[in-house]
């Protein structure tokens, strides 16, 4: 279990993208410092895009910033849905690099494999694993279904995989690529950012029943052990 929990509760939108900007400029900044490069993974959905807008306007030598997304939904780039394409709009204009985890594959496991070929090229670990989490629990697109243990305990090495959700999420019902576990508790800082007391509540209970936890995101909980903000727009 994260050994430090910090919770960041805002009642205002401005406040709580300004400080979720302010920290992952920060982070940024640092990896920067000190090894003249920096591997991010930023989540998808509708939180995040106008805190990523901020974002790109900070003031950060984005040519040395590699942006993946923390999982992606197996759409064409074109599709509103796709994770990649929101962070290829926003960031490539600054001179970052930006990831896909999709790729033409004839099926969601040959996807996954792909991208985990694509992303053992990184340097790991990450420096941000920047996660959101839908009303449902899931994290990055760790989702219930017949592809859950594989995410949490994938084979050596594996960073990414292949998930079909079983219930599909009524928000995006589609395949998904998602960064494994591993992947995710390997990075030097974890950040969690959500919207609305509902999920809050969700969050709460989550890490409270931890590795008896039916959602996701309290097994994500359970496994890491870097200190995690928490950062929660309550209005
Ligand atoms: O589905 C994705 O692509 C995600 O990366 C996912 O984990 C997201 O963070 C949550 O579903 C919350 O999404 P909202 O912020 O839109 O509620």
């Amino acid at each position: 279990m994260a050994e430090e929990i910090e919770w960041w509760e805002f009642d205002s939108a401005e406040e709580f993208i300004d400080g979720v900007v302010g920290d992952v400029t920060f982070i940024i900044e640092s990896a920067l410092d000190a090894r003249g490069q920096a591997l991010v993974a930023f989540p998808g959905g509708n939180t995040p895009k106008p805190i990523l807008e901020k974002l790109a306007e900070a003031p950060l030598r984005w040519k040395g910033v590699t942006i993946i997304p923390t999982d992606e939904r197996l759409v064409p780039v074109s599709d509103p849905l796709s994770n990649v394409a929101m962070l290829a709009k926003i960031f490539l204009p600054k001179g970052a690099r930006v990831l896909p985890l999709n790729s033409e594959a004839a099926d969601y496991k040959l996807a996954g494999n792909a991208a985990n070929a694509r992303l053992s090229e990184l340097h790991w670990p990450l420096d941000l694993v920047w996660l959101g989490m839908g009303a449902d629990g899931h994290t990055a697109s760790i989702f219930p279904g017949p592809d859950f243990d594989e995410a949490l305990a994938p084979a050596k090495n594996v960073r990414a995989i292949g998930v079909k959700p079983d219930p599909m999420p009524p928000e995006a019902p589609v395949d998904r690529v998602t960064l494994t576990l591993p992947a995710i508790v390997e990075a030097r800082t974890t950040m969690f950012v959500i919207n609305g007391t509902d999920k809050q509540t969700v969050l709460e209970k989550a890490i409270e029943d931890g590795k008896k936890s039916n959602y996701p995101v309290g097994r994500v909980f359970d496994a890491l052990t870097v200190p995690v903000d928490i950062y929660c727009l309550t209005s």
